[in-house]
């Protein structure tokens, strides 16, 4: 039986990942299933970094298939940030409202056409005998003027992503599962998965 540990704590983030991981995996937990005790620090510079840092953690811990993904939103008008530092833009405890309200209103004087913006995905594979796969996924869009719908996590009220006029939270999850920068990394994370488990030495 195949299983998959994901290193994530983040419930919204964990749905999307089982909801794109596919079929490649019988059994698929994430920490809040199993572990919600294990503390990560993300002290990386680069979503590369984090991300290898809590595939490695877990891995070690566990020594099972892991993967983790470090994501976040760059806004051009604010020089990439928050970029790393997006979960704990407004601080450690704060909520999403808090993060969305805050880049509100760092964003209020700038107008619609200086308002883009991209979500990153950086995800890290760890398969059994420790090889380390790292995939990436970018979806530019546009910060809205205030937050919009229920759907999806996060920032997603206020992300528009190019081709449309409604935000991530309006958008349908099958939607932003097929544009997301989350769904282009796991595409080409697939194509690894299909190699590795073609060569049937690896379950
Ligand atoms: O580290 P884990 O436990 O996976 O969970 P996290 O929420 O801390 O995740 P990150 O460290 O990767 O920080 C990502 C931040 O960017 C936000 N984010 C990432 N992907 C997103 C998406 O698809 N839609 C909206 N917000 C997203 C997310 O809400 C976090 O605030
Ligand atoms: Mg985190």
């Amino acid at each position: 039986m195949r299983k998959l540990l994901i290193a994530t704590k983040n419930e919204g983030k964990a749905k999307e990942m089982k909801q794109l991981i596919g079929s490649y995996f019988d059994d698929v937990v994430t920490l809040n299933d199993f572990d919600g005790s294990v503390n990560i620090i993300e002290d990386g510079r680069t979503f590369e970094e984090n991300a290898l840092k809590k595939a490695r953690v877990i891995y070690t811990l566990y020594r099972q298939p892991t993967l983790a993904d470090d994501s976040g939103l760059e806004v051009d008008a604010l020089d990439g940030k928050p970029g790393v530092m997006s979960a704990r833009y407004a601080g450690e405890n704060a909520t999403d409202e808090d993060r969305i309200k805050k880049l509100l209103d760092e964003l209020k004087d700038v107008p619609d056409d200086k308002r883009g913006a991209q979500f990153v995905c950086v995800l890290v594979f760890i398969d059994k005998q420790g090889r380390i796969y790292q995939t990436k996924g970018i979806c530019r869009g546009k910060i809205a003027f205030e937050p919009r719908g229920e759907n999806g996590f996060g920032y997603d009220p206020v992300f528009v992503p190019d081709g449309f006029d409604r935000t991530f939270a309006e958008l349908d999850s099958q939607i932003k599962n097929q544009i997301s920068h989350r769904a282009k990394a796991f595409e080409n994370l697939k194509k690894i998965l299909g190699e590795i488990y073609n060569e049937d030495t690896c379950d």
